[in-house]
């Protein structure tokens, strides 16, 4: 479903991805992990065409990105930017519908349109809360409107950056149960998450970023290992299998000199007066 060779991306010079290489099939979910600052979201600029890399070659359903139009590309591939929504003052319903534009034929909704948008506001929750405008809506409200209307656009792939940003632990679970849905019924997804976790539980595949080039791919268990997350993030972690289904979980062990920090030593310092 999605395809790329060799992205490379620089700014002023600096190489802010380099050489990478991915691909995403139908009803797989792949994460893109790694520290800040390692090129995650140059990398989802690049897949969902906002910006062109300098070098590399991005296929959409097996057709090269740029060659799509803007209404039939949004047919196959939903986006969700990391600043999903904005508090706009229009109302959940109009939100969601606005995720059917690129298939009206017409300046109105069909039935068929009408269907969707319905099943997508009973399906996540916001029917009761239809008609109340999004700029009254909290972070994690405004989130979860825009993760519907991405559901009313009917994308074969889905784009998502950081899904879980504003969210509690309850909406993490919801959104990302929402999504695992989407996969079952045969949508690609490819999302970046930073709590690893989580991405070990949801995604069938992961991908390593560290300083814009790829150093791991593959399963959770083949990514999710002490030795590469202390090299790429530069922490000692314990890793262990969740008592549940037995996929890597991340447990983080606390620096063992902190008196040698500044920052500790000094806030040490203020708390002894
Ligand atoms: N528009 C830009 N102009 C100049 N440098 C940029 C631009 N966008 C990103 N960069 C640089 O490219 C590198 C990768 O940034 P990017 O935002 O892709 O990282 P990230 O992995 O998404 O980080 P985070 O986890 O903090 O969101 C960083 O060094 C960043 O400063």
């Amino acid at each position: 479903m999605l395809r790329a060779k060799g992205l490379t991306k620089r700014y002023g010079g600096r190489f802010a991805l380099e050489g990478v290489d991915l691909r995403v099939e139908q009803g797989e979910t792949v994460g893109l992990i790694g520290p800040n600052g390692s090129g995650k979201s140059t990398l989802v600029r690049l897949l969902c065409g906002e910006e062109k890399p300098d070098e590399g070659r991005i296929f959409l359903a097996g057709r090269e990105l740029s060659a799509w139009s803007p209404r039939e590309r949004a047919k196959q591939m939903a986006v969700l930017p990391q600043e999903a929504l904005p508090p706009v003052p229009f109302t959940v319903e109009e939100v969601v519908k606005m995720g059917r534009h690129p298939h009206m034929r017409r300046p109105w909704m069909g039935r068929e349109d009408w269907n969707v948008v319905e099943e997508v506001l009973e399906r996540t929750g916001l029917a009761p809360a239809r008609h109340r405008p999004v700029n009254r809506l909290s972070g994690g409200e405004r989130q979860r409107v825009a993760i519907a209307k991405a559901m009313a656009q009917e994308p074969r792939l889905m784009i998502l950056d950081e899904p879980t940003t504003y969210l509690d632990v309850r909406y993490q679970l919801e959104v990302l149960d929402a999504v695992h849905r989407w996969k079952k019924q045969g949508v690609a997804i490819f999302m970046v998450l930073h709590d690893l976790n989580l991405a070990a539980q949801y995604c069938d595949r992961l991908l390593l970023l560290k300083e814009g080039e790829l150093v791991g791919e593959g399963r959770p268990s083949e990514v999710i290992r002490s030795d590469l997350i202390r090299e790429v993030y530069g922490v000692e972690v314990l890793i262990t299998p969740h008592p549940d289904s037995g996929v890597p979980q991340v447990l983080l062990k606390a620096r063992e000199e902190r008196g040698s920090s500044p920052i500790v030593r000094a806030l040490a310092m203020g708390k002894n007066g």
